[in-house]
């Protein structure tokens, strides 16, 4: 039997060349290709740290929409979600010291502000949860993706970026990726005409920022 077209797949050949924008980096290139400017990393380092901070209530907010629609599997998913978030702020910190960025004292750039800005006006309780769902995934699977570019056979990611990439770019954050996709497209199955469209405009909007994150990591503002 011919497996039915879902929307995220719809809107990834849609969207194409934004979505390759987003994990296709010049940042992430120059990762892969083992020349990017440690300097770089580390201001991404930094900047990252604040924008997961702020990640973590939204991710609350979206258990919260969850919990109201009371799926049990969905709510297992998300939550596994908050507790790697849990493992992702720990490793920031460690990863920080490391490489000797003082994270107390990171201001966070004009991208980094908008970006947090958008995922704030998106904890409000009036956006659905089909739309919160999808966003939530779009953040989690460019990172995803971006990073498992740098783990490919071929790349030339230097030896202390390997872990920075297994992070995301691992087998068990693909499937959690892949988890949360057919959730998001559960609900867009069942959502409205304008839910869908409301959804399709903030999957677009994740990318753009992160293209400007990237942006900014990669000697921006
Ligand atoms: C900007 C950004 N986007 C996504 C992720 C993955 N949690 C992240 N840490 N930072």
């Amino acid at each position: 039997m011919e497996e039915k077209t879902t929307m995220i797949e719809t809107w990834l050949k849609k969207h194409r060349l934004v979505y390759v924008g987003a994990t296709r980096h010049p940042f992430i290139r120059s990762i892969r290709d083992g020349n990017v400017d440690l300097s770089f990393f580390k201001a991404w380092l930094g900047q990252d740290y604040i924008f997961v901070r702020a990640f973590v209530p939204f991710v609350a907010s979206v258990l919260t929409k969850v919990w109201k629609g009371s799926d049990d599997n969905d709510t297992e998913v998300i939550l596994g979600g908050m507790a790697a978030l849990n493992d992702e702020v720990g490793w920031f910190k460690k990863e920080a010291s490391k490489w000797g960025v003082q994270l107390s004292n990171i201001v966070p750039q004009k991208a980094n502000q908008e970006y947090c800005r958008f995922l704030e006006s998106l904890m409000c309780l009036e956006v659905e949860y089909a739309v919160a769902i999808v966003a939530f995934w779009a953040i989690e699977a460019v990172y995803q993706e971006s990073f498992a570019h740098c783990l490919e056979d071929g790349s030339k990611t230097p030896p202390e970026l390997q872990e920075t990439c297994q992070r995301w770019g691992n087998e068990g954050f693909r499937q959690y990726c892949n988890s949360l996709r057919k959730i998001a497209d559960r609900q867009l199955e069942k959502a409205s005409d304008d839910v869908i469209t409301n959804a399709e405009a903030t999957f677009l909007r994740i990318l753009e920022h992160e293209v400007d994150f990237w942006n900014m990591s990669h000697g921006g503002t």
